[in-house]
């Protein structure tokens, strides 16, 4: 029996996870050919490589079929409710940076904060004759963080890619995506409001609480994490 271990299986998320991993003397590696999502493991016995879609891995470890995951917090938090009691945060891996954010238009030059955003959605639906709309693919996420901060009539919808341009495209008055450098937010004309983001993400080295372990696999587990260098 194996330790299975998900890993991102492509672009930077992949290949920065394979640098972490082999810079502490575990090399990961894609089998046969650059399409082929099964993987290699050298330097430590036990464990299995599986190549998913970063998206998928917290349901993977929530539903035990992956001992370990490489993802990043915020699909982790988007994806699983109560996401502590499914999976453990072994180590961030200092990659991945994303913030999670609200953004407006720039043109909206009285709206800075949370609460102007508050004034603003009050009035929406009075004035336009439908509620205030948010496009964002992090559900769960903003839901909750606008509930904490008093936000209330506001109308969320759906958008799995290219948010920045649900504003432009009027099918959204406002978003909340993630961003890294601001480039896609500048290009459109978008703003971020309040202070702190709705959640800042990187790279993180998960434990699933409900993969059952089997004999060995617990002592391959403690020998990868002696190779790492975590307490697991
Ligand atoms: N600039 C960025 N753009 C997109 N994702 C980023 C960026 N910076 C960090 N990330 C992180 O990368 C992860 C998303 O990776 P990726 O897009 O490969 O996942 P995915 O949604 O499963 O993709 P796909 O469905 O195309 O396989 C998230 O945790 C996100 O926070
Ligand atoms: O702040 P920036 O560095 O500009 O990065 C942010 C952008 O990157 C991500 O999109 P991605 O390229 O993953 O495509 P997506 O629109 O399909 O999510 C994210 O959704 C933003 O659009």
């Amino acid at each position: 029996m194996t330790v299975k271990l998900g890993v991102p299986s492509k672009g930077r998320l992949m290949e920065k996870t394979f640098d972490w991993f082999g810079s502490r003397g575990v090399t990961l590696s894609k089998a046969g050919s650059e399409r082929e999502y099964s993987g290699v493991v050298e330097g430590v016995e036990g464990i299995e490589l599986v190549l998913l879609s970063a998206g998928e891995i917290p349901r993977e470890l929530h539903r035990g079929r992956i001992h370990l995951g490489v993802t990043g917090t915020d699909l982790v938090r988007e994806k699983l409710a109560h996401w502590d009691q499914s999976v453990k945060e072994l180590a961030p891996l200092g990659f991945g940076h994303a913030d999670l954010i609200i953004a407006v238009p720039r043109a909206w030059v009285d709206v800075e904060t949370l609460d102007d955003l508050d004034a603003v959605a009050s009035n929406f639906r009075r004035l336009h004759g439908h509620r205030m709309r948010i496009a964002t693919k992090y559900h769960r996420m903003v839901r909750e963080f606008l509930r904490e901060h008093g936000v209330a009539d506001y109308l969320l919808v759906d958008s799995q890619g290219a948010t920045e341009g649900t504003v432009k495209n009027l099918t959204a008055e406002a978003i909340a995506d993630i961003t890294s450098t601001g480039e896609t937010l500048r290009a459109n004309h978008l703003k971020i409001i309040g202070g702190e983001p709705v959640h800042r993400s990187q790279a993180t080295l998960f434990k699933s609480r409900n993969a059952p372990w089997a004999d060995g696999e617990r002592d391959a587990y403690l020998a990868l994490m002696r190779m790492l260098d975590l307490d697991g």
